[in-house]
């Protein structure tokens, strides 16, 4: 990774200072994370081995209400990246009108040299570690990078051990049996689809035909590229870990995505070794080249759409890039260096604490309909899910066009932290 995350959300927050209406004592409180906890996590795995595994909680504010945020199995995992992405949290659910503050959790781990055994024991010891600070009205964990539903469940199910009842609420983006949502795990992706719809409409420009690089192809950068490609754009390139697909006339997104559900590598579908219901005997339309990360983010496209890792568009490689417009669904995708030569460059970008709110918005439908013990059908889901995402993005651009604003991140950041602000002075200051 290019930069400090940490130092990137600072260097954000100072860039909107300037124009944010926010007392400064406030402005430098909201620098601090509120607490952070390390964890140390031994855990025998299946081979007999016994591993210690280093973990973190992160609650950034909790100002506008309980601490909402992902937790994240992976190697790059660490405190500072964890507390970043926990003031992410916090801008992303006060830009979006959540009554939530902003927290966030990792393990530093490599998923995929674990079985499912591990996984399980690991988050169990994990979800042990961090018990005393979650809580359904304290600090709700949810899924980040490499943890699903399954995941979840198993947090809840250690959580409510403890208690001697099923708590449901602690966590959200739970499988739909113990009181998981519809429409949760394609959120993220929706929102990002949305806001690009909404971008298009505001830039008065076609999203049909228009071509759409994704950097990612997991479960963000997956949902948004199968919406997209429903709403009638061109996905013409993405990626995981193992490298790029790049097919100018658009991929197949369906049969990529049979592929990857089947547990397949981007690589081995561009060597032609197709895997799930796209396997052996049935076919695909394209017939993609086999291109770098780095390549596809350069490619000239109409929209780039990083959803993969934070620090991937930097001073390094701004220069390069060809494409119109930005929406970042991963979080923290850009450096501060890099998002100041994009703004003198006019690219528009839309950024991440708006663009991949999708998720923490039908995060907080779940909570709601936990604490309701009622379930609602996957259209008022959806529906509530296009009205919140729809409201943040025409008021950020209200912001921006009536406040002669830079760029969208620093509309949608002065919003953010004006609201914590405002949070923060009604409060007052503790004793
Ligand atoms: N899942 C959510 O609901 C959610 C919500 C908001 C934001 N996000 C953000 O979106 C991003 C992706 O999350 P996800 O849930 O889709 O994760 P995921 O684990 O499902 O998928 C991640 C994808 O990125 C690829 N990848 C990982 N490291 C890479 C690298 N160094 N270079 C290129 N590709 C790489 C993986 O192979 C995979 O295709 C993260 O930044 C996450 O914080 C996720």
């Amino acid at each position: 990774m290019a930069d400090d995350p940490f130092e990137n959300m600072l260097a954000q927050m100072d860039r909107a200072e300037e124009y944010a209406d926010v007392d400064h004592g406030v402005f430098e409180r909201l620098k601090h994370p509120e607490r952070t906890l390390k964890v140390t996590l031994p855990v025998e795995l299946e081979s007999g081995e016994v591993e210690v595994f280093e973990g973190y909680r992160c609650q950034f504010d909790s100002a506008r209400g309980p601490f909402k945020g992902g937790v994240r199995f992976h190697p790059s995992v660490s405190q500072r990246e964890v507390e970043a992405l926990a003031g992410w949290m916090t801008w992303k659910t006060a830009l979006v009108d959540l009554p939530y503050g902003g927290a966030k959790g990792g393990v530093i781990c490599e998923p995929k040299e674990l079985t499912d055994r591990d996984l399980e024991r690991l988050t169990r010891r994990y979800t042990e570690g961090i018990r005393r600070m979650i809580g359904p009205e304290v600090d709700v964990p949810a899924p980040d990078m490499n943890t699903n539903p399954q995941t979840m469940a198993w947090m809840m199910d250690t959580y409510s051990m403890y208690e001697g009842y099923s708590v449901p609420q602690v966590v959200t983006g739970k499988p739909l049996e113990i009181g998981g949502t519809p429409g949760r795990v394609e959120a993220t992706g929706r929102g990002v689809s949305l806001v690009t719809e909404r971008l298009f409409e505001y830039l008065d420009r076609d999203l049909t035909d228009a071509t759409v690089a994704i950097q990612g192809f997991g479960n963000v950068g997956s949902n948004a590229a199968r919406l997209l490609d429903e709403s009638g754009a061109n996905v013409v390139a993405t990626s995981d870990v193992s490298g790029a697909a790049y097919d100018p006339d658009g991929l197949d997104v369906a049969a990529l995505g049979a592929h990857v559900d089947a547990g397949g590598l981007i690589e081995e579908y561009v060597a032609g070794d197709l895997r799930g219901s796209a396997g052996e005997g049935d076919s695909r339309w394209d017939d993609p080249d086999a291109i770098t990360n780095a390549e596809l983010l350069t490619l000239d496209v109409d929209v780039l759409i990083p959803a993969a890792v934070e620090g991937v568009i930097t001073a390094d490689n701004v220069d390069d890039l060809r494409a119109s417009a930005i929406v970042e669904a991963a979080n923290g995708p850009t450096t501060v260096a890099a998002d100041k030569a994009l703004t003198e460059r006019d690219i528009q970008v839309v950024p991440d604490i708006l663009a991949n709110a999708g998720g923490v918005i039908v995060s907080y439908l779940e909570w709601v309909q936990n604490a309701q013990e009622f379930s609602w059908p996957l259209e008022t889901v959806n529906a509530e899910l296009e009205r919140r995402i729809g409201t943040a993005f025409d008021e950020t651009i209200e912001q921006y066009d009536t406040e002669g604003l830079p760029d969208l991140r620093t509309a949608a950041y002065t919003l953010a932290l004006e609201r914590t602000a405002k949070a923060h002075e009604y409060r007052g200051l503790f004793p």
